[in-house]
C-alpha cells in the first residue's frame, strides 16, 4: 500500500467538498476541518477510510440490481475518488463486473437516461473550431499522462452508442494499473451516431446527427491527435471501441509518431495470446502446432490473429506465410476465401488470411462454421463476432471429435452475446475443453466432480499494465515487442502453469499484482529496444514502476493558496 503524503491544496469550503479528487467527506481531520473552512459543513464524527468503505458498501448492497449498483458507484466516483477506488479495491472480483463488462454495457446503452454529470472532455464535430481551446481548458495546469478516447462506434459488443466508454476504461487503468486518476483524461469524440434509437430519443445527450465519415472524420480525428502530440507529447493515447473501418487504420496511421495503443486490437490480442500460451502449455504443444478458427473477423478478431501470428513466428521460428496458413477467419459471409474477392467482401487487412477455394471443393457458396470445423479439424476456436450461441452443440462436438483438448475462447461481450456458454462447452466436450471467455462466468463442473474455473480473457486483464509500462518508460511509441513482452509476462503468471486443471489466466482478484508485473516487462522491453526515453537497470525499473503507482489512501492536506486545485 502507498503511504501518506502531505499535499498543498488551494481549495476551501464547498470547493474542496465538491472536488472528487480532494474530498474526504467525513474523513477530514479536525485540523483540516479548521484549516479548510469545513467546521460547520460536516457532522461531528471523524471517520476512517475503513468506516467510510463499510458505510458505502452497506448502501451499495441495498441496491438490488447491478445496474443500480453501477449508478450508485458512478455517483460515489463523482464525490470522492479515494473512497470510490478504495471500495472497489476491497471487493475487486465482485465489483469489476458492476463497473465494467457486462453491467457497463447496459449502463452505456442507457447513458442518456442515467446521465447525471459530465466526465472528461467532450469534443463534438460541430465544435471542431474550438477544439484546441476546449482541450487546453481541460489540461492546463494538469499533468496528464494518459488520454483514453473513443468515438463509441463499437462499444463493448453493443455497437454504436454515440457517446460513452472512455471513462469506464480509464477507471480500470487506475483500479488495476495504479495510474493516478488525476493524470488521466477520458475523451469522447462525438462524431454522431447511426443508432436510430438514439437519434429518435428526445433525451439523447450526444450530437443527434448521422456519423461523419470520410475526409471530415479523418480531419477531425487528426486535429485531436495532433493536439495530444503537441500539448501532451509524453502521454499514452489509448483508442477504444472505434468501428472496424477505423480501428486498425488509425492505429497504423499514428503508431510511429506517438505512443498510441488500440485496446480492442492490441489489448485483446495480447490477453488472448497469454491465454493461448497457457493452453498450449497444458496440451504440451506449440503455437505453431495449432489450427485456429477465428469466428468474427472484425477489430478484435483481426487483432488477435495478428498477435498470435506474430508470436508464432517468433516462438517457433516460422515464416509469416507459414504462420498465416494456421488461421481460418470467418465473417458474416462465411469463411474468408478467394471467391469473396470478386464480390468485394474482403475487408482491408485480411489479405494474408484469405483461403483458397480449392480447400473446400464441395462448397461453391459460403463455407459456414460447422463445415469449416469438420474440414479443418481446428485445435483452437475463438469467437469475436457478437453472435451469441454461434458455437452450437454440433459445432463443439464436431471439434471435439478430432481434438482431444479443444481450446475454446468465446470472447464476445457482454455475457448474453457469448458464442457458447462455458457450461455447455464443458459438458459437450466431457470436460476436456480449455475455456476462456470475454465476460466473467461462474466455474463449471467437470465429470470428475471438480470445478473448472473459466478464465476471463478480457483486455482489461492486461491493458492497465501495458499502459503503465508505456507511461513510466516515457516511450515514444508502443511497439509490438513491448506488447509481446507484456503478454508473455501475463502467460508466465497463469495458474494453469502449475496445475493444468486450473484457470488459463490469473483471476481479476489478482489483477493489480499481475499488471504490475506486466508493466515492468513492458518498460524493460521499451528500454532494451530504445523506444523508452529513460535508461534504467532492471532493478530500477521495478522500483520506478512501483513508485509511480497511485493508491486510494487519504493524503494529509495543508492549505496553500498556490497549491493544487
Ligand atoms: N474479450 C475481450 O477482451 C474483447 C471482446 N470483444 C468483443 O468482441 C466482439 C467483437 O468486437 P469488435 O471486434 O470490436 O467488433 P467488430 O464489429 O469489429 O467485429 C465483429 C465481426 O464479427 C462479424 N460478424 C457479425 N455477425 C457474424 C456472424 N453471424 N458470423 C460471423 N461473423 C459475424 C462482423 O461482420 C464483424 O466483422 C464484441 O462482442 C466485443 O465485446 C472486443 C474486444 C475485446
Ligand atoms: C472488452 C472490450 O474492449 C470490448 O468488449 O470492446
Ligand atoms: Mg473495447
Amino acid at each position: 500500500m502507498g503511504s501518506k503524503n502531505v499535499i498543498k491544496v488551494a481549495l476551501k469550503g464547498e470547493a474542496i467538498l465538491t472536488s472528487p479528487r480532494f474530498n474526504k467527506g467525513t474523513a477530514f481531520s479536525q485540523k483540516e476541518r479548521k484549516e479548510f473552512g469545513l467546521n460547520g459543513r460536516l457532522p461531528f464524527e471523524v471517520a476512517t477510510l475503513d468506516q467510510q468503505c463499510d458505510r458505502a458498501n452497506e448502501q451499495l448492497k441495498g441496491r438490488e440490481s447491478n445496474i443500480r449498483k453501477n449508478s450508485f458507484l458512478q455517483s460515489l466516483k463523482a464525490q470522492n475518488w479515494v473512497l470510490y477506488y478504495s471500495l472497489l479495491s476491497r471487493h475487486l472480483r465482485e465489483l469489476i463486473p458492476v463497473i465494467y463488462t457486462p453491467t457497463e454495457a447496459e449502463a452505456i446503452s442507457n447513458y442518456s437516461h442515467l446521465f447525471r454529470r459530465s466526465e472528461g472532455l467532450y469534443l463534438t464535430f460541430p465544435h471542431v473550431d474550438t477544439m484546441e481551446e476546449d482541450f487546453l481548458a481541460q489540461i492546463t495546469g494538469r499533468d496528464v499522462d494518459l488520454v483514453v478516447c473513443s468515438d463509441a462506434e463499437a462499444i463493448l459488443g453493443i455497437g454504436d452508442q454515440g457517446v460513452g466508454i472512455s471513462s469506464a476504461k480509464a477507471v480500470i487503468y487506475t483500479l488495476i494499473g495504479g495510474i493516478d486518476p488525476s493524470k488521466t483524461l477520458p475523451v469522447t469524440l462525438d462524431v454522431g451516431t447511426n443508432n436510430e434509437e438514439l437519434l429518435n430519443d428526445p433525451l439523447y445527450v450526444g450530437w443527434p446527427e448521422r456519423r461523419v465519415r470520410g475526409k471530415d472524420y479523418d480531419e477531425f480525428i487528426d486535429k485531436f491527435v495532433q493536439l495530444v502530440r503537441k500539448h501532451l507529447p509524453h502521454s499514452l493515447l489509448h483508442f477504444e471501441d472505434f468501428g472496424v473501418t477505423n480501428a486498425n487504420r488509425l492505429l497504423a496511421r499514428y503508431r510511429d509518431t506517438h505512443a498510441v495503443f488500440n485496446d480492442d486490437v492490441q489489448g485483446t490480442g495480447a490477453v488472448t495470446l497469454a491465454a493461448l500460451m497457457a493452453a498450449v502449455g497444458v496440451t504440451k504443444s506449440t503455437l505453431a502446432d495449432q489450427r485456429i478458427i477465428i469466428y468474427g473477423a472484425g477489430t478484435a478478431g483481426l487483432g488477435i490473429t495478428l498477435q498470435l501470428r506474430d508470436a508464432m513466428m517468433k516462438a517457433d521460428s516460422i515464416s509469416q506465410k507459414e504462420a498465416s496458413s494456421k488461421f481460418w477467419l470467418i465473417d458474416k459471409h462465411g469463411l474468408i476465401k478467394e471467391s469473396l474477392r470478386a464480390q468485394d467482401l474482403i475487408r482491408e487487412g485480411l489479405d494474408d488470411f484469405v483461403r483458397p477455394d480449392s480447400e473446400f471443393p464441395n462448397s461453391e457458396g459460403e463455407v459456414g462454421l460447422l463445415e469449416l470445423v469438420k474440414t479443418v479439424k481446428p485445435t483452437v476456436l475463438i469467437g469475436t463476432s457478437t453472435h451469441g450461441g454461434a458455437f452450437t452443440e454440433e459445432v463443439i462436438k464436431a471439434m471435439k471429435a478430432n481434438c482431444h483438448r479443444p481450446i475454446i475462447f468465446p470472447l464476445s461481450n457482454p455475457s448474453r452475446l457469448v458464442e457458447v456458454d462455458p457450461k455447455d462447452a464443458n459438458d459437450w466436450t466431457e470436460g476436456m475443453a480449455l475455456i476462456a471467455t470475454g465476460s466473467p462466468f461462474p466455474a463449471v463442473k467437470n465429470p470428475n466432480g471438480k470445478d473448472y474455473i473459466i478464465a476471463e480473457c478480457n483486455n482489461a486483464l492486461i491493458y492497465p499494465g501495458l499502459g503503465l509500462g508505456a507511461i513510466v518508460s516515457k516511450t515514444r511509441k508502443v511497439t509490438d515487442e513491448m506488447i509481446l513482452a507484456g503478454a508473455q509476462r501475463l502467460a508466465s503468471l497463469s495458474p494453469a502453469l502449475n496445475d493444468p486443471d486450473d484457470a488459463l489466466l490469473p483471476d481479476f482478484e489478482d489483477s493489480p499484482t499481475v499488471n504490475l508485473e506486466v508493466a515492468i516487462a513492458v518498460a524493460e522491453q521499451a528500454i532494451e529496444q530504445g523506444s523508452a526515453t529513460v535508461d534504467w537497470s532492471k532493478e530500477e525499473v521495478r522500483e520506478r514502476v512501483k513508485a509511480s503507482q497511485w493508491y486510494p489512501v487519504y493524503d494529509d492536506y495543508v492549505y496553500e493558496p498556490e497549491g493544487e486545485t
